[in-house]
């Protein structure tokens, strides 16, 4: 029975969610892209990963509406939608519009916004999202190439987002327990209040919301709001334990490390591993007049079992060089492509384990690699699991890192745990 269905706007978000839900023991099915054949075989959580956080908001709600009925016909009645801890969009969306088309969708007058992450940093007070000690505008999530956050209050960045009214249940009221926090949305919902973002610093805080809200048709926000509700299920009977963390399969030792990810943890991360591997940097106007060539014989001639990366991991004055000269868009997108065909090269010359950094990026590589479905492994860093997965036949393992997760040594800390 599914009991959850997911919707996920990026694919490290997608591994972190089913991560996050697998440490429950309850299955977890996690499909890359809305399956093109009907649901069988469903699990208590389904996931469905989506490539649709910078893209155009009408794009983005009919890809959204499309897993919905996807996950209906799997049996779900209650939904999730994921976006970044980072609550990463472009001033035209797609957080809210998405939301508030799955609301209409499923007849929800109200639903939630949490983004809040504790284990990694991110919480919420007075509906202002911190990262660490930094409020989010004033964290690297200023510089990103793509969604830089530049407001830090989730009520001011939802506004433009949505076409009904946004409110606040804060901290003072998660703190006082379940029963107070459903009297607060009740209070919001009597207002005409639709979109209601919670305030969370600590697991516990997390606990509390998962109770209040868990017979809500929708709830949205980062994956650990998502996280303790395997708890209520486990506990009222509704669910079972039934999954234990899949063992890695035999692989070949061939390995790689693919980094489309600017973000500092990415950047310190990257350094790091250099001191110990082979690395190809990418520039994007080299890519853009030459084409991925250079990189792919580079790749060609590594011993496969030697330590190696590729990134276009670059400071941000040097992403907004090349953003300046090719277009947000164009910068990105000759990464992405690059990247994809590498992982393409690296699996055919025989590798097996990728280590990927980045949600577009790692979007860009698994649908290359024409990767479907992944089965979730070990825990690597909080959020980000070892996949298994096959691709052209092989088995292959996977790890979908997003920007900011992982400790700098986290590209060591992947390849040592297979
Ligand atoms: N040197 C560069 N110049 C311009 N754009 C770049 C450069 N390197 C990477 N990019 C692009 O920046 C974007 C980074 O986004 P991506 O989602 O992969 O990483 P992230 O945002 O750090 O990860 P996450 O979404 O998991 O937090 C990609 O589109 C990538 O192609
Ligand atoms: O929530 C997060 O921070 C991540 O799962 C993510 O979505 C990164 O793209």
């Amino acid at each position: 029975m599914t009991v959850l269905g997911c919707i996920a706007d990026d694919f490290t978000g997608a591994t972190d969610l089913a991560g996050l839900l697998a440490r429950s023991g309850v299955k977890v099915n996690l499909h890359m892209g809305v399956p093109d054949a009907p649901p069988t075989d469903t699990a208590a959580f389904e996931v469905i990963a989506l490539k649709c956080r910078t893209e155009p908001a009408p794009d983005a709600v009919a890809e959204c509406l499309r897993a919905l009925d996807w996950l209906k016909a799997a049996g779900a009645e209650r939904f999730f939608w994921k976006y970044c801890s980072t609550f990463d969009s472009t001033a035209d969306g797609n957080i809210g519009p998405v939301a508030e088309a799955l609301m209409d969708k499923l007849g929800a007058e109200q639903t939630i916004y949490c983004p809040a992450f504790p284990e990694n940093g991110r919480s919420i007070f007075m509906g202002n999202l911190f990262v660490g000690e930094q409020p989010l505008a004033e964290s690297p999530m200023k510089d990103h190439p793509l969604t830089p956050m530049r407001d830090s209050n989730l009520m001011r960045l939802l506004e433009p987002q949505v076409t009904r009214p946004v409110g606040l249940a804060n901290r003072l009221v998660v703190e006082k327990g379940a029963d107070a926090l459903r009297d607060r949305l009740a209070e919001l919902r009597a207002e005409g209040v639709a979109h209601v973002v919670v305030d969370a610093v600590s697991d516990s805080d997390l606990r509390v919301i998962s109770e209040a809200c868990r017979d809500m048709v929708l709830l949205t926000g980062g994956s650990a709001v998502a996280m303790a509700l395997p708890e209520l299920y486990l506990k009222d009977g509704t669910l079972k334990a039934d999954a234990p963390r899949m063992q890695a399969p035999q692989l070949a030792q061939g390995a790689i490390v693919l980094s489309g990810s600017c973000s500092a943890m990415t950047r310190a991360q990257v350094a790091a591993y250099l001191e110990q591997a082979e690395g190809f940097r990418l520039d994007p106007l080299d890519l853009a007049q030459n084409g991925a060539g250079a990189a792919l014989a580079w790749l060609e001639k590594q011993p496969l079992d030697s330590a190696k990366i590729i990134y276009a991991t670059a400071e941000p004055a040097s992403v907004k060089t090349a953003q300046d000269k090719l277009g947000v868009a164009k910068a990105g997108n000759v990464v992405e492509e690059a990247l994809a065909a590498l992982a393409v090269k690296a699996r055919d010359l025989g590798v097996r384990r990728f280590v990927v950094a980045g949600g577009e990026t790692s979007g860009a590589v698994t649908k290359a690699l024409g990767v479907t479905q992944l089965t979730i492994g070990a825990e690597i860093a909080p959020g980000v699991p070892w996949c298994f997965a096959t691709s052209d036949g092989h088995d292959i393992a996977v790890t979908l890192k997003s920007g900011n997760f992982g400790a700098e040594s986290f590209f060591a800390d992947a390849l040592a745990k297979l």
